[in-house]
């Protein structure tokens, strides 16, 4: 709606031929946005290739799990084109962000990552809005920022596409632990802590890979953990609340209906951490809850009678 509002004509590829027909007919997607009117510039289809064949700016939302299926047949046909990336996962077993499978389906391609505070509902109800786009390609972030820009939707640029891409990865699995406690009634003070300390443990585990803790401070880093973290329109943030009112995953997964991208991002970072030996303690009690029955208690007891830490990693201060 977006790229309509802003007369670019938009092709919105799906599976479902009766879903596409719908679209096009009523203007709407009761599943997943009701109540929000479809544009007329937006034309829904069924055929990817057609889709990819006529558009050069393509916006890849598929779930992690069905990025690279969909696409892997297509590298030919994605030469040259621009590829951004709003998928806020890690891919199971190899550990590539979704800009970096793009890459490695079509490496001819332009690739860039759209992330941020960026509540679907929010966006699509015109609720004022800032994302970022990272790119080390100038010029294809300066087309993204010119094709959205409106009057309720502003696009930051950046160059650190690895660590906005990773923040909007990471922060889903803190939203679960915050959904949890919310719906558990812990207080403010210990709200805030539990998104806090996420911000010093996304950020030390980044720093380990590599990437700038700066871009963290930012709206694709602390921006979408504070949004995901207190909204409860947030689908993670939803399936920590279910599991908190004492649903089990499966129940809290299927009573959702949609994405929530921290419970695959958490086996996998879970794994990563430890290889990596990074000290990721809501990390490791998050998974210690879902798969090993703790419980949030024991957790949050861990992290209160664990032994004195620094506040903020970076900071070096002597005797400390
Ligand atoms: N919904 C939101 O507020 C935001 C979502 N994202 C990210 O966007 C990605 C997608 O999430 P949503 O669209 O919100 O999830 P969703 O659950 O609302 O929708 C997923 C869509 O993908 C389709 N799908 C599933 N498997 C598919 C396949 N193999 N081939 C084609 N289509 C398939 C489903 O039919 C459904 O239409 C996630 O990585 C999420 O983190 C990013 C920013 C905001
Ligand atoms: O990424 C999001 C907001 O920026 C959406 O979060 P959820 O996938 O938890 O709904």
């Amino acid at each position: 709606n977006l790229l309509a509002s802003n007369q670019h004509p938009v092709r919105l590829w799906m599976r479902d031929p009766q879903q596409a027909q719908a679209i096009n007919e009523n203007r709407q997607n009761p599943r997943y946005l009701k109540g929000v009117p479809v544009l007329d510039g937006v034309t829904a289809t069924t055929d990817l290739a057609a889709v990819i064949a006529e558009c050069e700016l393509i916006f890849v939302a598929l779930p992690s799990t069905a990025l690279r299926t969909v696409l892997t047949s297509y590298a030919d046909a994605l030469r040259d084109k621009m590829l951004i990336s709003t998928t806020k996962g890690i891919e199971a077993n190899t550990f590539m962000l979704m800009s970096q499978i793009l890459e490695d389906i079509a490496p001819f391609a332009r690739v860039g990552v759209l992330s941020g505070p960026n509540l679907a509902r929010e966006v699509a109800a015109h609720a004022l809005t800032a994302s970022v786009v990272a790119s080390e390609d100038q010029a294809l972030c300066q087309e993204v920022q010119t094709v959205l820009h409106g009057p309720t939707f502003r696009v930051y640029a950046s160059r650190d596409r690895f660590g906005v891409e990773l923040g909007g990865a990471l922060k889903n699995v803190y939203a679960i632990i915050a959904g949890m406690a919310a719906a558990m009634g812990m207080g403010e003070n210990t709200k805030s802590m539990l998104i806090t300390r996420a911000l010093a443990e996304m950020t030390r585990f980044a720093v380990k890979l590599g990437a700038n803790p700066m871009t963290f401070l930012g709206l694709a880093g602390v921006g979408d953990l504070i949004v995901t973290c207190t909204s409860p329109k947030s689908r993670n943030y939803q399936v920590g609340f279910a599991l908190g009112e004492g649903l089990s995953l499966d129940e809290a997964v299927t009573r959702l209906g949609e994405v929530a991208e921290g419970v695959n991002t958490l086996k996998v970072l879970k794994a990563k951490s430890q290889e990596l030996d990074v000290y990721m303690p809501l990390v490791a009690g998050l998974y210690a809850i879902l798969f090993e029955g703790r419980t949030l208690e024991q957790i949050i007891g861990g992290l209160m009678s664990g032994e004195p830490k620094t506040d903020v990693d970076f900071i070096s201060i002597d005797g400390f």
